[in-house]
Formats: structure tokens, C-alpha cells, sequence
């Protein structure tokens, strides 16, 4: 059957179409109230969206084959990524795919702000012609201060000092170095505030960046300074740039986003002020833009949803690991190891120590996610997988340790799970033994050998004559047929561990029977 992606806020047609040669079924609604697409979003297994529509907990709740949310675009700031997360659902962007397009509207709205180019060509439209009251202002020779130098913020750089620019700027992720090679003089953030004639913001809003600019700090800022925003509206204060204006703290402004789009009508209001320059949002809206992330995202997504990459997944590091061959052998054991463990391990369990020895170890964190979609699976109501593994795990209290163990070890890789002194089996290892083949190696301290596939009976005997024949006399008389068996013995006390594996599934009466033979206990039955 053929999966299914929901496409919307207008995303460009290229998108659909590389999707539906991927074998998708598309579905364009462009933009739908929230409540018509809370009563589809059941039935897609992706979706994408631009800024527009709001990706909300309460909508993933209802998203139920969900797997894939793609933004045809770099902010994800209209999606409940911990949501997404919780629910299993990978979330995608595309970091590069409208970097120019949004530099280049950042130059423009520069140069616009510096030469009231908005505000002239309406006024030469309504008839006037006001040649005086247009005076601007060079950029040549004047200081710009850039606030965040990934990928927007050092193109808008790289193009503004070809006007004759002196460019300083502020990025606490971005390196002296990397600084240096665009030709930034990277300053502390109130010198940039002191020392710029514009400022133009390229930052995420977060806790340090909201409110970047606004009437409390006025006395950090340059008089007579320019303020650009094309990265995240909230960064300046929008309600106090009217007084920053009139009271000449700054000359002017220049917005394409607002911290609510379309704007509240007070920020409307404000808007009307001659000294602001404002776009809808527009960075990214040129066709070549607009075709390269809905380009990018469609193949991405297809990708995904086929487990070949995971390019561009903002909340799933683990998921995207999984496709390295070295690990996924790994993956695969740890899966049906968590799933064994779950069967066997004691209902109130609240602690998990894994200890990893080999060349696994490089790889513990998404080693660990994925035995823990194994153990959870069954127990939690909702979709498990490498995603949200943790989230469940931590939800439901269950404390975990990763340890790295640098002891020799029988095998070269070695994944050890203890389930703490509540366990009937509590110390379990195990590795993988070639292609597909994985096996428990070790139950607390009995050597054994038992394939993590199919059915699998273990228990506890007194190690005497007569054991094995009783309980496999036992399965036959049930017309249980026996696959496979194990050994594990401790000569000195006379003590054994069985499993055997065995061709159907059995029902409790099955158990009871091999339960009720002397000198067996702790009988566990796993199925995978
Ligand atoms: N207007 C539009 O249409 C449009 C289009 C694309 C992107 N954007 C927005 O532009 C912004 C930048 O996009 P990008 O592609 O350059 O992202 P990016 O991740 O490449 O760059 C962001 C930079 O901000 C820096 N940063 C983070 N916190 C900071 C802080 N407190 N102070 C200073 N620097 C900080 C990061 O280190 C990084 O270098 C994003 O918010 C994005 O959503 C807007
Ligand atoms: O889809 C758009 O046009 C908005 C793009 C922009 O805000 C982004 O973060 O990529």
C-alpha cells in the first residue's frame, strides 16, 4: 500500500511530484482551517508544511500514522518538536535550501530602510513627488553588526562588505577562526550594540535572543542605528520601535517576521509607522527558494520513510545513526534483547544498567534507545522506536546507566544488561554471532547460548539425572515440538539454567506443566 503525504501552506508543486514518483500518494490542500486538518491527519504518514500551519501536541494526538513531519523550510518554530518527539514522529528540515533567497531580502531591506524605498515609490504613486523629504543614507563606509553567523547571517556578511561595509558580529557558537575567513570582527554583543550603524538579527528566538532590542535598552544602542529582522519576529521588542524612532535612538526599521504571523492588530498598527519598512514574511519566497526546499524535503522525507537517510531529522540523532552498517547489527540484537528483557524483568522495575564492551560501545546512545524500544514495546500505548524511547523510558520513571567496561571479555562485543537484585534472571548478555544470528550468551554468570528469535523457554533446575528427560517429556506430551537447546551448569552447587526454543506458542497450562516438575523453577516463556 502505498504511503501517504499530506502537503500544505502552499508548498511549491516539485515537492508533489518527486513524492509521488517515490510511490507516494499526495495530497495538496495548501491552506485548510486547523480544524479539517485535525480530522484527516489520521490518515497520512507525512506531512509538510511551511511556517503557516501550526503542528500542535493536539494535532499529533490525532495524527496516528504519523512518522514524518517535513518543514520545506529551516525554522521549526511552528512545530511541538518535544510533542513530535514523544510521539515517535521525526521531524525534518531543510537547513540550506533558502539561505541566499533570505540573504539576498536582507540586503534588500538594507538598502530600503537606508533609502526609504518603500515609503518614495508610494508616494510617487499617489501622485507626489517629494524628492526632499526623501534624503537617505549610504551604507558605504558604515559598520554592520550581525547578530548570529551560521548560514544567513554570513551570506548577508559576504554581500554587504562588497558595498564597502565594515562588518562586526556576535555568534557564541561560531569560531574566532570561521569569524576571521568571512572577514568578521567578532565583538561581545553590547560593543556590537555600541558600535553599529545597523543591526541586522540571523538567530533562532530563544531566551537569549527575545527582546534583543527594545526601549530598556535603549541606552546601549547607537544613536541613529538601523534594525533589520528577516530571522524570527520577537527579537526586537516590536510594540517599542515606534518611541525608538521618534525619540531618534534608531532612524529606522526593517521587518519580515513578527512574533505574530499575520500580525496582531496592534503590531499592524505599528507597522503604519513611516520609519519601518516591513515585508510578509518573504525571505524565502523566491521560485528558486521555494523549489530547492520543496525539492529537498520531498526526497528527504521518501528517504526516511524507506530507512536510506535521515538527512535534515532535527529530533531523531538516533534514528539517523541507523543506517550506519557498522551499527545496525547491533540495533537488531538490542532490539530482541529489550524485548526479551521486558518478558523476564520483574513488573515494577525502575532501574536499567547496561554495560558496553567492543567496538559497540562507540555507539551505547542509540545502542541504548533501541534496546529500549525493544523492552517498552507492549507496555507503553503508543508507537516506541528510537525517536521517543527515552522519553517513554524517563515517563515512566526508569532510571538507566550506560557503562563502558574495558575488562577483557570472551566475545569482542559484549552487551550486558543488569535488572537489578529484584530480577529472578538478572544479569543477561549478549552479542551478535554473524548475519542475523544474535544469541544471550550469559544468564548471572551461566554460560549458555540461546538464539533471541521465536519462542523460548528458560527456568532454573537442580543439575541431576532425569531433568531434561522430565521436562522435554513434558513439552511432548503437550506436542510441543523442541528447536533448540542450552546448557548452562554450576558444578559446584549442583545448579542449571535450561532453554530451550521450541516450534508453537505456549499457553499458561504449558508453563504449569513444566513448572510443576521437581527441581524446576523460575520458569519464564518469551516469545519474540
Ligand atoms: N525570513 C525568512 O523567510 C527566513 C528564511 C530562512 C530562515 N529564517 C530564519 O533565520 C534564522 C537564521 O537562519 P540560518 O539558516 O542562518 O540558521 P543557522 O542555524 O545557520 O544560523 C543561526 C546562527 O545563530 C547563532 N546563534 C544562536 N543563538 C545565538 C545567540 N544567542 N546569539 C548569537 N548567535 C546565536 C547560531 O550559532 C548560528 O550560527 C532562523 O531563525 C531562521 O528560522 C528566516
Ligand atoms: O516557508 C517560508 O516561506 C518561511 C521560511 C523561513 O521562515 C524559514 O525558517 O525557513
Amino acid at each position: 500500500m502505498a504511503y501517504k503525504a499530506l502537503l500544505l501552506d502552499g508548498v511549491d508543486a516539485v515537492c508533489g511530484e518527486i513524492l509521488k514518483e517515490r510511490g507516494f500518494e499526495v495530497t495538496d490542500k495548501g491552506k485548510i482551517p486547523p480544524d479539517e486538518l485535525e480530522s484527516i491527519i489520521g490518515d497520512y504518514d507525512a506531512m509538510v508544511v511551511r511556517s503557516a500551519t501550526k503542528v500542535t501536541a493536539d494535532l499529533l494526538a490525532k495524527a496516528k500514522n504519523l512518522r514524518v513531519v517535513g518543514r520545506a523550510g529551516v525554522g521549526v518554530d511552528n512545530i511541538d518538536l518535544d510533542a513530535a518527539t514523544r510521539s515517535g514522529v521525526l521531524v525534518m528540515n531543510t537547513p540550506d535550501g533558502n539561505t541566499i533567497s533570505t540573504a539576498e531580502h536582507t540586503c534588500g531591506l538594507i538598502l530600503a530602510v537606508s533609502r526609504n524605498i518603500a515609503a518614495a515609490v508610494a508616494s510617487l504613486k499617489e501622485g507626489r513627488w517629494d524628492r526632499k523629504k526623501y534624503l537617505g543614507t549610504e551604507v558605504h563606509g558604515k559598520t554592520l553588526g550581525v547578530i548570529g553567523l551560521g548560514k544567513i547571517g554570513s551570506n548577508v556578511a559576504a554581500r554587504m562588505k562588497s558595498f564597502g561595509m565594515n562588518v562586526i558580529g556576535y555568534d557564541p557558537f561560531t569560531t574566532h577562526e570561521r569569524a576571521d575567513e568571512m572577514g568578521v570582527k567578532m565583538m561581545e554583543i553590547d560593543d556590537i550594540l555600541a558600535q553599529a550603524d545597523y543591526l541586522t538579527v540571523h538567530t533562532p528566538l530563544t531566551d537569549q535572543t527575545r527582546g534583543l532590542i527594545s526601549l530598556k535598552n535603549a541606552g546601549k544602542i547607537k544613536q541613529g542605528m538601523f534594525l533589520i529582522n528577516c530571522a524570527r519576529g520577537g527579537i526586537f521588542e516590536e510594540k517599542d520601535l515606534p518611541e525608538l524612532i521618534d525619540r531618534n535612538i534608531i532612524k529606522g526599521a526593517a521587518l519580515d517576521v513578527y512574533s505574530q504571523e499575520p500580525p496582531s492588530e496592534e503590531v499592524a498598527e505599528i507597522l503604519k509607522h513611516p520609519g519601518i519598512v516591513c515585508t510578509p514574511h518573504l525571505g524565502a519566497s523566491t521560485q528558486e527558494a521555494q523549489g530547492k526546499v520543496a525539492e529537498q524535503i520531498a526526497a528527504q522525507i521518501a528517504d526516511a520513510i524507506e530507512q536510506k537517510g535521515f538527512e535534515g531529522s532535527i529530533n531523531g540523532k538516533s534514528i539517523a545513526l541507523s543506517t550506519n552498517k557498522e551499527v545496525q547489527p547491533f540495533l537488531e540484537l538490542a532490539e530482541r534483547f529489550g524485548r526479551l528483557l521486558s518478558q523476564i524483568a520483574p513488573r515494577h522495575i525502575n532501574e536499567l544498567s547496561i554495560t558496553y564492551s567492543g567496538t559497540c560501545a562507540r555507539h551505547s546512545q542509540v545502542i541504548t534507545d533501541s534496546l529500549l524500544s525493544g523492552f517498552l514495546k507492549g507496555s507503553v500505548d503508543d508507537v516506541v522506536n528510537l525517536i521517543n524511547a527515552r522519553f517513554h523510558a524517563e515517563s515512566r520513571g526508569l532510571k538507566l546507566s550506560e557503562t563502558q567496561s574495558k575488562e577483557p571479555q570472551t566475545y569482542s562485543d559484549l552487551i550486558t544488561v543488569d535488572l537489578g537484585s529484584s530480577a529472578d534472571y538478572r544479569k543477561l548478555s549478549a552479542t551478535p554471532f554473524g548475519d542475523g544470528d544474535y544469541r544471550i550468551v550469559s544468564i548471572d554468570g551461566f554460560s549458555i547460548e540461546i538464539n533471541l528469535e521465536g519462542e523460548i523457554i528458560i527456568y532454573r533446575n537442580i543439575d541431576q539425572p532425569g531433568m531434561l528427560a522430565a521436562t522435554s517429556g513434558a513439552l511432548a506430551q503437550r506436542d510441543i515440538n523442541i528447536a533448540s537447546l542450552s546448557l548452562g551448569r554450576d558444578l559446584k552447587n549442583a545448579q542449571a539454567i535450561t532453554a530451550f526454543t521450541v516450534d508453537t506458542k505456549l499457553d499458561d497450562t504449558d508453563l504449569e506443566y513444566i513448572d510443576d516438575i521437581d527441581g524446576v523453577n523460575v520458569v519464564k516463556y518469551i516469545s519474540l
